[in-house]
């Protein structure tokens, strides 16, 4: 049988693990074209939360006892597909489940020699890519430059960090623990960062850290860290809106930002971005990031709930609260 995660009801506020239900099913068979994968790592990410809101976005919500939609580091166990084997690793989009059927074209194989296959849901995947496009096309980052970086201790947040100080630059993060912080300025490099739970002025503090401004601003969170950037912001500061995540879980939505005028006298640019806008260029940036890691430029930390599928809604809620130091995953099962 195959056990999956539906949706039981839409959150208001922060999910309940009572949202979900878990349910079994039998295992479906592939046509032509398609493949049978078993999932061995779950990925949890924050773009979940808005799927699964009544309101609807800028992609499909998860419908009332439908799999939860997401990714998974998966292994072939069946293939009705010229180009894939029985035993491939393969990200694949089939949701909260412990067994699925997706077609093989487009299908990414993950290559266990570079590094742990988990690697293909974080940094070597999407939350990686993000970091990398978002910073080096959107924020058009430049040598010597200097960065802030929101949610710096996560999956997306401490690629952004390192991509930075790969390219010379000075290098600022907030996160939500003091042992995050210690994390990315002791073990990943970054210049400095602190703790916006336990820091009262923003602003202030980023006057004594980044004392003569930001020229990119990586917003994971939103919210008042983000306000008090752009009085911070240089000339020709560019600001990436890449999350807004202090705002998923609020059952109303903040005012602000209030300092929009800092944007006309510092003359500087703002701009969103889906890292899916970069889907042609994906296989490139990876060979690239997959170099930094070789060479020990990139460094990596995933926290990983080994509590199987049914411990899926827990991990999701876990990170959404910031339990994850880089990326959450969830283990479903053992690779043959
Ligand atoms: N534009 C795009 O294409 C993409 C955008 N994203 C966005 O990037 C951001 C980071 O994603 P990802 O790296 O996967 O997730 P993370 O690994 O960073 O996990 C989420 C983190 O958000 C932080 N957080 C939670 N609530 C708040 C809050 N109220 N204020 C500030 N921080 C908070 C927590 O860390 P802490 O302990 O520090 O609070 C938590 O660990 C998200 O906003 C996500 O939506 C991700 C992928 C693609
Ligand atoms: C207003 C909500 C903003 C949310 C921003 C965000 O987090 C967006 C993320 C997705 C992102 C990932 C979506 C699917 C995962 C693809 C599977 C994989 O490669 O691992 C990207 O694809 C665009 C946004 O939908």
């Amino acid at each position: 049988m195959n056990r999956q995660i539906t949706l039981a009801s839409r959150p208001a506020g922060y999910p309940k693990e009572s949202d979900f239900n878990l349910v079994e099913v039998p295992v479906p068979a592939p046509e032509d074209g398609e493949v049978l994968v078993k999932t061995i790592y779950l990925s949890v990410d924050p773009y979940m939360r808005g799927r699964i809101n009544a309101s609807k976005s800028y992609a499909a919500n998860v419908e009332i006892d439908e799999v939860m939609i997401g990714s998974v580091i998966a292994q072939i166990v069946a293939s009705k597909h010229p180009n894939f084997q029985v035993g491939d690793v393969v990200n694949a989009g089939i949701g909260w489940q412990e067994y699925g059927v997706a077609a093989g074209d487009g299908l990414r194989k993950i290559d266990p020699t570079i590094a742990p296959i988990s690697t293909g849901a974080g940094i070597l995947g999407m939350p990686g890519l993000t970091a990398y496009f978002g910073l080096l096309e959107i924020g058009k980052l430049q040598e010597r430059e200097t960065v802030f970086v929101s949610g710096a201790a996560g999956a997306v947040g401490s690629v952004v960090g390192q991509i930075a100080k790969i390219k010379g630059c000075r290098v600022v993060g907030s996160a939500g623990t003091d042992e995050k912080v210690a994390y990315i300025v002791d073990e990943l490099g970054f210049d400095d960062a602190f703790n916006y739970k336990e820091v009262t002025d923003y602003h202030e503090e980023l006057q004594k850290l980044l004392p003569d401004g930001i020229d990119v601003y990586f917003d994971n969170v939103g919210g008042a860290i983000t306000d008090v950037v752009f009085p911070n912001l240089r000339i020709k500061g560019r600001v990436v809106i890449c999350g807004q995540i202090s705002q998923y879980n609020l059952e109303k939505p903040e005012t602000g930002p209030r300092f929009l005028w800092n944007m006309i006298t510092k003359r500087a640019r703002i701009e969103g971005f889906l890292v899916s806008e970069f889907a042609d260029r994906h296989a490139g940036a990876l060979v690239e990031m997959s170099e930094w890691l070789r060479q020990g430029k990139l460094k990596y930390h995933e926290t990983i709930e080994e509590g199987g599928i049914e411990s899926a809604p827990a991990a999701f809620i876990s990170m959404l609260k910031g339990g994850n130091i880089g990326k959450q995953l969830v283990k479903i099962a053992d690779i043959d």
